[in-house]
């Protein structure tokens, strides 16, 4: 890639002078090296492929003594970066961001499964959310970046929509096109930052508000009301669904995209009520092979 586009990327994350950079997927370096020449404090370098190892090295060598540079030979999908943070930089979560910044543009499969992973350990305050609201500076396929930021009405917005805005404040910085790669992918490429919101807007258990935003997302074009019956086993589904939609109190012909992330907070508590009532409908996934659960609505309510 051009370096200026390179430096692009590593100036859309702000000032990283004296932070604490942790770059996942780093390659032969390209990256690596413009993070370097802005004096972070630490580098901690990610990759999967043994085979770019040397030439990292190589680049940790020339800078010795002026920046530290831990080179981690791992799957990011499966390393804890926690443990190669300084202690020091620990902020309270309702303080500005701490001093570390997580960068990285890898492949597109890659990013889109690590930025889930990674907004339920923000919802743990886990890894290394447990320094604060460490903020993200990540590539992903155009499409995916549109969607992470899609706003309500958005043809866009989608269940990835509704997650990342609910933990973080997503900013889409810019586009990179596909022919700035080397090898060139199909697609282009979308720069986001996200940086952990102190509260997020559905304080509910990151699985709860993963299948609420799924199942309501499973019928995009109907109406949201038809989605989210599917939370329910056949038999209770149109009453428990009718009843979430009053308790949250949103138009049952409300689309999907239609629902703003507040709204769709009145949903999840809604839904949270039901199943502490009915806890026998937690479990229930409608895309597992059908079984009769034993929910009497009329006798309960
Ligand atoms: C698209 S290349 C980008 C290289 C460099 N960051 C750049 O921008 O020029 C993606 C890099 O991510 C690495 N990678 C892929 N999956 C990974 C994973 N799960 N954990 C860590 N690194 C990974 C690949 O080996 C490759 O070096």
């Amino acid at each position: 890639m051009e370096p200026r586009l390179i430096d692009k990327i590593v100036r859309a994350a702000g000032s990283i002078e004296n932070n604490v950079v942790c770059e996942v997927g780093p390659g032969p370096g390209g990256i690596t090296r413009s993070i370097i020449q802005q004096a972070p404090r630490k580098v901690i370098l990610i990759e999967k492929d043994p085979r770019f190892i040397p030439t990292l090295e190589l680049l940790a060598d020339a800078c010795k003594g002026s920046v530290d540079v831990d080179i981690i030979t791992g799957d990011i999908l499966k390393t804890d970066v926690s443990h190669f943070i300084p202690k020091d930089v620990k902020r309270e979560w309702t303080d500005p961001p701490p001093p570390i910044n997580l960068i990285g543009n890898l492949p597109f499969s890659v990013s889109t499964i690590l930025i889930i992973r990674w907004l339920e350990m923000i919802s743990k305050k886990e890894g290394a959310w447990a320094f604060g609201r460490t903020r993200m500076t990540l590539t992903f396929q155009k499409e995916v970046a549109e969607r992470m930021a899609a706003s309500i009405s958005d043809k866009q917005r989608c269940r990835l929509s509704v997650m990342c805005q609910n933990w973080c404040n997503v900013n889409y910085k810019f586009n990179i096109p596909g022919h700035a790669f080397l090898p060139k992918p199909e697609v282009d490429v979308g720069v986001v930052t996200l940086t952990p919101l102190k509260q997020p807007i559905i304080n509910l258990p990151f699985k709860m508000v993963e299948k609420v935003a799924r199942q309501i997302f499973s019928m995009r074009q109907k109406y949201s009301i038809r989605g989210c019956q599917t939370l329910f086993p056949e038999e209770v589904r149109e009453e428990m669904a009718l009843r979430m939609y009053k308790m949250a109190e949103i138009d049952p012909v409300t689309r999907p995209f239609q629902i703003a992330n507040g709204e769709f907070n009145r949903l999840c508590e809604a839904y949270n009520e039901i199943i502490k009532k009915y806890p026998e409908l937690e479990n229930y996934d409608f895309r597992a092979p059908k079984k009769k659960i034993d929910v009497t609505v009329e006798a309960k309510v």
